[in-house]
């Protein structure tokens, strides 16, 4: 149990209605209490109350802010201590004063996520329940906060904890056969742990298989546009983005350096990159232009590439559709208000199986189909359901993976007829991987640098 009062202010800096100041600890009541004015002592009010009054400077006596507080008695509470949270006037002054006021009386200032980190260590969540308060913060779709809501109420902790319980189930075996041999059979000890341990391995395999959807939420898909001069990329990255964040000229070469814009495509987030147009060039500033998209591309999880229908293919065109079929590609054939010049029965012969969208940005045509196309390669044409449980966290993919293998050694073992004791180890340390992602025996500098990427107040 930690022993120190800890307080920060828990709401966004800057101009607001209003802002939190949050405490948590031992002393947060008295702490509160010695500069808070109003009809009674914070400490005779009963617990979950709000209270009227004023934050007065212990020094001066002068008033600091008008404010209301909230005391809230362990262990009902965020942190399961003490709380104290001061509603301010928003505005950085009033808010910084009164914090100040709070450190100069005896708090501290907490650290990034320490309030998270109490209510981990006061047993209240745990670690995956943690970062899923994090990834929610951090959300940028309605369906990634979905996810993180899920996580941060226990979902995957649910999941993971009946699986460790299967794995002790097959242990438990294994130790009355020890005990007991005469009670059952290695033989038949042996096919009850293989036929738990592959349900194991199944589970475990089901979730891995949402790992890559988790991680397309959480951080996007790194989606570059390329294309000829002048085909209309920056138009189709402002069509998705439903803003003008790209220049658009009649120009060629208008777009010189990458422009980066976060789009949300049918709740798929996309980290868009609309990039100078691709051709042999003399000029310098272009031709740098012209080596990022490159990178870009190199670097890209989806492309979009646009040719021009009311040109005919260039070289250029060519050696992007040679480029692209290196990548998920999406082939997109823009500007089809104007008449025909390219020839798509070569393009359709040139791009082998990927998926080809005509368009015309300029009349809005076409962009529906684009969407669909996009979510059909990303959400594997399956509907999403809302209680699916993700696992989306590196860290998680990372040791659910290590546990398989676990699981995955014991069933081999199992099936050469090894020794069960030995089968036991690998079975034991599935078990201790799957523990690791609720937080059960983790070190305590992994615990520090879990939380520490918080953001200040939470
Ligand atoms: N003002 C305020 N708003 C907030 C928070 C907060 O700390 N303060 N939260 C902070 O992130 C979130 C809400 N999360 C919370 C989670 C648990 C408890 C809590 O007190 N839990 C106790 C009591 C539950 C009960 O009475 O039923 C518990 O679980 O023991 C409070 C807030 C979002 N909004
Ligand atoms: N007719 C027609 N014009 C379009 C369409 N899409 C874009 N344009 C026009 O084509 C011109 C070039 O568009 P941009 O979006 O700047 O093209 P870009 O590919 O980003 O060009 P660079 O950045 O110069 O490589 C502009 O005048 C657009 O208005 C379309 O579907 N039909
Ligand atoms: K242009
Ligand atoms: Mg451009």
């Amino acid at each position: 149990m930690e022993t120190d009062t800890i307080a920060a202010i828990s709401t966004t800096m800057g101009e607001a209605g209003i802002a939190v100041i949050r405490v948590s600890g031992p002393e947060s009541i008295a702490i509160v209490d010695r500069l808070y004015k109003g009809k009674q002592p914070l400490d005779a009010v009963p617990t979950h109350t709000v209270h009227y009054g004023r934050i007065l400077d212990p020094a001066e006596g002068k008033v600091l802010d008008e404010v209301l507080v909230t005391v809230m008695r362990a262990p009902r509470t965020f942190t399961r201590e003490d709380v104290v949270e001061i509603s301010c006037h928003g505005g950085m002054i009033p808010v910084q004063a009164v914090l100040e006021a709070l450190l100069a009386s005896e708090a501290r200032l907490a650290e990034p996520g320490e309030f998270t980190k109490r209510a981990f260590l006061n047993g209240r969540i745990d670690l995956s329940q943690a970062e899923a308060v994090m990834d929610l913060i951090r959300s940028k779709t309605d369906r990634a906060a979905r996810v993180a809501v899920n996580q941060a109420e226990g979902r995957l902790s649910r999941l993971i904890q009946r699986l460790r319980q299967e794995i002790l189930e097959s242990l438990a075996h294994l130790a009355v056969n020890v005990d007991y041999p005469e009670y059952d059979a290695e033989q038949l000890t042996g096919q009850k742990m293989l036929e738990k341990s592959r349900q194991v391995e199944q589970e475990i395999d089901h979730l891995l298989v949402t790992a890559r959807q988790g991680k397309i939420l959480r951080e996007g898909i790194a989606t570059v546009i390329v294309g000829r001069p002048n085909v209309g990329k920056s138009s189709l990255l402002n069509a998705l983005a439903h803003e003008n964040k790209a220049i658009v000229t009649d120009i060629p070469g208008t777009t010189r350096d990458v422009i980066e814009e976060y789009v949300n495509v049918r709740g798929i987030p996309l980290r868009l990159v609309d990039t100078a147009g691709i051709r042999e060039t003399e000029d310098l500033v272009e031709k740098i232009g012209v080596e990022r998209s490159h990178q870009a591309l190199a670097e890209a999880d989806l492309v979009l590439l646009l040719l021009n229908h009311a040109e005919e293919l260039g070289e250029d065109d060519r050696k992007l559709l040679k480029l692209a079929r290196e990548h998920t590609t999406i082939v997109i054939v823009n500007k089809t208000d104007l008449p025909s010049r390219l020839d798509l029965e070569e393009v359709t012969s040139l791009i082998g199986g990927l998926p080809l969208v005509t368009t015309s940005v300029k009349e809005e045509k076409g962009l529906d189909e684009l969407e669909q196309a996009i979510a059909d390669l990303f959400m594997e044409g399956r509907t999403q359901t809302a209680d699916a449980t993700y696992v989306s966290n590196t860290r998680h993919v990372h040791l659910l993976k290590e546990a398989r293998k676990h699981v995955h050694d014991a069933i081999e073992g199992i099936e050469s007829g090894m020794p069960l004791d030995m089968v036991e180890i690998d079975l034991k340390n599935a078990w201790e991987s799957l523990g690791e992602i609720i937080g059960d025996a983790v070190a305590e500098d992994l615990i520090d640098q879990i939380f520490s990427q918080f953001c200040l107040g939470k």
